[in-house]
């Protein structure tokens, strides 16, 4: 890994130039051709294969990541997503037939246009720097736009690696990488971009957003969120203490989706701690401490924010509460609290705290869900399921696992994103294309149907007026007191049925068994 260099921050007097490669790129229209894409997709797969092994170190080294976890959630994610998207890149890109067309209309050949969205900025954060920072990337590549990547600093060897592989294997002039925080990102943000997609905390969100509006560019913000897990009383506790453990092992629990409080029913309450007891002992027989597969704090004010978080609770340390400045380490640690008020409730602990707070019921639970943040990013009930479906339609959240913690967010095709201030727009799969591209309505007039479309010209006359109601008002179909009029001719029409398929084999059999008749009677 020596040989590659090492991470430095790019002049900030280079950026207004970086910006202009990526416009102008934009702007000579090569990045829209789907070969284009495809062929700098595909070189990004083998860009990234080819420096594996340094990938791998770079993520060990910025967050003490394993290589089984790296790989798992970051550099096997990336490369299959880059093959699912290089796979169905031209059924993405292709003209969609628009819905809902009436019959007047459709003569126009309503279609739907997939335009890229231009030049774009990427911000990544330093939790899966790879994943946040190529992820995003692979969609603004398939959806033919340019991109400048600016990788999280607080993650400087998977960020420096990253420019390796792009500079080496994409197109220069159209995929460009800026290294830096806070100054870079600024200048960045004096740039006019055609969508800003950012990752990382609201408060910057906010900054991001704020300058975006000043030339009403796009965002896709992708935040974080105090999510909660709900366990009731008829929950599994071996499973929901297994399942939230593993969310917050990995990655040192700092993972946006990983849940952030556990909301437990007092009927439970001593089995479900005696079952995480044991699952903590099981997943890491030999303690936190000096487990390989157990990573650092990113940073020293990331590791500083979480030991006052945990110094400031009026809870009681139930499981670990280890901390070693030195080495990063914050041993995961079980606090049971007393209200919902508690620090470790009321702030994203984006670490390896597991607050427990005891509820009498699910009523209570959801209350406290919706009073601590009423759109988290992800939410984990446990229970049956008339309860979780119960807490499901009484919340919201960006994305929900039932009975696990975010295995929603662990499927790499499903889109993902936030709700109200813990995010807007998704991606992932399909919907990393989409984020990047502007679905361009189109319409082509026909000459021949000029005649026709002489209602459209004035003079208005009362009888242009006449015609162009005929044509174009649809007939209601419920009345003043807003009930559903006509159903009793639908019903008549539909030989009974409704929906398309069981009306079509009504009228299919009625054909036959009158055709059987008419031989019958002819015999
Ligand atoms: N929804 C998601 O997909 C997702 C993923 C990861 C993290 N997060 C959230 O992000 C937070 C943790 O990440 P973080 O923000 O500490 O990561 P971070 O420190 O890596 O910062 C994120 C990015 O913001 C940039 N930045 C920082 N300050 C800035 C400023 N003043 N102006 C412009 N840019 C600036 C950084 O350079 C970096 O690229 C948590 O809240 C977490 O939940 C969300
Ligand atoms: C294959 C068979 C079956 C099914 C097997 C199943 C369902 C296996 C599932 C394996 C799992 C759950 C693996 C877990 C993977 C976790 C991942 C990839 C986590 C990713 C985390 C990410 C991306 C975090 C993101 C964080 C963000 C965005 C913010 O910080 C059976 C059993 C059904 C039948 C037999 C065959």
């Amino acid at each position: 890994m020596e040989k590659l260099p090492p991470f430095t921050p790019t002049s900030i007097d280079d950026i207004p130039q970086i910006h202009k490669h990526g416009v102008d790129k934009f702007h000579s229209h090569t990045t829209r051709s789907i070969d284009y894409r495809r062929k700098q997709l595909r070189a990004l797969y083998w860009g990234l294969k080819d420096e594996e092994p340094a990938l791998l170190e770079a993520c060990k080294l910025d967050l003490g990541k394993s290589a089984y976890e790296t790989y798992l959630t970051e550099l096997g994610w990336v490369l299959n997503d880059i093959i699912f998207m290089s796979k169905n890149l031209a059924r993405f890109a292709k003209d969609e037939k628009a819905e809902d067309i009436s019959l007047t209309n459709s003569f126009m050949k309503p279609r739907i246009k997939k335009d890229p969205l231009g030049a774009v900025l990427i911000i990544g954060a330093y939790n899966f720097p790879l994943q946040l920072s190529l992820g995003p990337l692979i969609g603004a590549i398939a959806a033919g736009c340019t991109a400048v990547l600016k990788p999280s600093e607080n993650a400087p060897n998977a960020a420096r690696i990253m420019q390796h592989v792009i500079s080496h294997n994409l197109d220069p002039e159209a995929y460009q990488v800026v290294q830096g925080a806070v100054p870079e990102t600024t200048a960045l943000l004096d740039c006019k971009w055609d969508k800003i997609f950012y990752t990382g905390n609201a408060s910057v969100g906010k900054i991001i957003s704020k300058k975006a509006a000043e030339t009403l560019t796009p965002v896709a913000l992708e935040l974080g969120g105090r999510n909660p897990a709900i366990i009731t009383k008829n929950a599994e506790p071996r499973l929901a203490a297994r399942r939230l453990l593993w969310a917050k092992l990995m990655n040192v629990g700092q993972v946006c989706v990983s849940q952030n409080y556990i909301l437990v029913d007092k009927e439970i309450l001593p089995e479900f701690l005696r079952q995480l007891e044991l699952a903590l002992t099981e997943f890491q027989p030999k303690g936190a401490e000096g487990n390989e597969d157990y990573g650092k704090i990113a940073t020293e004010r990331q590791w500083q924010r979480l030991k006052g978080m945990l110094d400031s609770t009026t809870g009681k340390i139930l499981m670990g509460g280890k901390t070693v400045k030195e080495s990063l380490f914050f041993e995961p640690t079980v606090v049971q609290v007393e209200t919902p008020d508690d620090p470790l409730l009321k702030d994203e602990s984006f670490g390896p705290l597991i607050p427990i707070l005891p509820v009498d019921d699910i009523e209570e639970a959801i209350r406290i869900a919706n009073r601590v943040h009423a759109t988290p990013l992800g939410l984990y009930p446990f229970g049956t399921k008339t309860e979780t479906d119960k807490i499901l339609s009484q919340t919201r959240s960006g994305g929900a696992s039932v009975n696990d913690a975010f295995f929603h967010a662990s499927i790499p095709t499903l889109a993902f994103g936030g709700v109200g201030d813990s995010g807007q727009g998704s991606y992932r799969g399909k919907a990393s294309f989409d984020c990047f591209t502007h679905r361009r309505s189109v319409t082509t007039t026909p000459s021949w149907i000029e005649s026709m479309l002489d209602v459209r010209y004035p003079p208005y006359t009362p009888e242009k007026m006449k015609k162009l109601r005929k044509m174009t008002d649809l007939k209601p179909d419920f009345d003043r007191q807003g009930r559903r009029t006509g159903r009793l001719v639908w019903w008549v029409l539909g030989l009974g049925g409704s929906g398309k398929a069981s009306v079509g084999a009504r009228w299919a059999l009625l054909v036959a068994v009158a055709a059987v008749v008419v031989r019958f009677l002819r015999a």
